[in-house]
């Protein structure tokens, strides 16, 4: 069993990688979902946006049990916990869960950012009390980097969070573990380059694929649309630079984001892309393109370990240069979803676990 990452012509071998930020739901959508991120990888950080949000460390407890009975079986895999912030989170509720191991991290939602957002924080100053034990206790803080203030376009909300939220709260918490979430600028990717070994990002396959045309080719692309919205062709390049770099700052989080095919296709139509089915082979392209194959390991398998201070997987993975058509739907028990990637030919192929 190689220790390290061996392309060998057509077959890459690397160590199993995790899901630093990942939706699951819950019901029978968590059922048809589950088998597609436990497939791919060993653990991953679970969102804690149900409806109503993962609060309190039992309720993180519960809905851990119904991941695990979800999984297939033959899958080993650890789902990592998270608490969704609220302005009324108890620390000493968040310090318990964590010193117990039920939770591993807390989520920030700025109130009506995103999906299920609505008991989000309505300002960081409700959550200060929060954040001081979280640095005391060494307890990561996730964070959906986008401003809510309506002025601001939606184009630029998550560069106006980093003079607004980002640059403030790393001021008052130097030490504080921060993770800013599923980044889509050249202005996030520089803002935690340069900042403290305490500050790290995780990048989705989307946003490293995909500029803000793909949600208007030909017509609206409602399967293109997630948030942060994916923004100017500039972005994207910086996102490949930043994670294909070798920086331990950057690491994998797919931000695979599931809905109902009829609530995409709507109106309004909710954000999110579903790529579990496809992220390790949407990673692979990107950093063969980008000639890095050879740092695919790191930014997939390492760099979140390492930050999280988690061992790294002993298991390795194989990924075959082989291709094959994404289907254009998936349909498990009552539920619809149209996958990342849907109708395409992609030219990786996971091929499950080495050895
Ligand atoms: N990314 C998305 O577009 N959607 C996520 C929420 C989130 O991660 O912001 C979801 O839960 O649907
Ligand atoms: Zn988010
Ligand atoms: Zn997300």
């Amino acid at each position: 069993m190689p220790v390290y990452s061996a392309s060998q012509g057509d077959i890459l071998v690397l160590r199993q990688p995790d899901d630093w930020h990942v939706h699951l739901r819950d019901g029978g959508m968590l059922h048809a979902v589950a088998g597609h991120t436990a497939r791919q990888f060993a653990r991953a950080i679970i969102m804690p946006n149900l409806a109503p949000p993962v609060t309190t460390a039992s309720a993180a407890d519960a809905y851990r049990a119904r991941i695990l009975a979800a999984v297939p079986e033959g899958l080993s895999f650890e789902p990592l916990m998270t608490l969704y912030l609220t302005d009324n989170s108890d620390p000493d509720d968040i310090e318990a869960g964590f010193a117990d191991g039920i939770v591993t991290a807390c989520k920030l939602y700025p109130a009506h950012a995103t999906t299920n957002s609505a008991q989000g924080v309505t300002n960081i100053n409700a959550i200060y009390p929060v954040l001081e034990r979280m640095q005391r206790i060494g307890m990561p803080l996730l964070i959906h980097g986008e401003v809510t203030d309506p002025d601001v376009d939606v184009f630029d909300r998550e560069k106006v969070f980093i003079d607004r939220v980002m640059q403030p709260a790393m001021r008052d918490f130097p030490t504080l573990k921060v993770v800013f979430e599923h980044i889509t600028t050249a202005e996030a990717a520089d803002f935690v380059e340069s900042g403290p070994p305490n500050l790290a990002a995780t990048i989705t396959p989307h946003h490293l694929q995909i500029n803000r045309n793909a949600m208007f080719a030909g017509g609206i692309r409602p399967h293109a649309y997630c948030l942060p919205v994916a923004k100017r062709e500039r972005h994207r390049l910086a996102l490949r630079k930043a994670a294909t770099s070798g920086s331990p700052k950057f690491f994998l989080g797919t931000d695979s984001a599931p809905h109902e095919v009829s609530a995409k296709e709507s109106s309004c139509g909710c954000a999110g892309i579903f790529n579990a089915p496809v992220a390790m082979e949407s990673y692979a392209t990107v950093f063969e393109e980008e000639n890095a194959l050879d740092r695919l390991e790191g930014f997939a398998s390492e760099h979140g370990p390492d930050f999280y201070g988690r061992p790294r997987n002993e298991r390795w993975i194989r990924l075959v240069k082989q291709d094959w058509a994404v289907p254009a739907l998936l349909e498990t028990g009552n539920q619809r979803i149209v996958p990342y990637h849907a109708g395409a030919t992609l030219k990786w192929r996971f091929d499950g676990i080495a050895g």
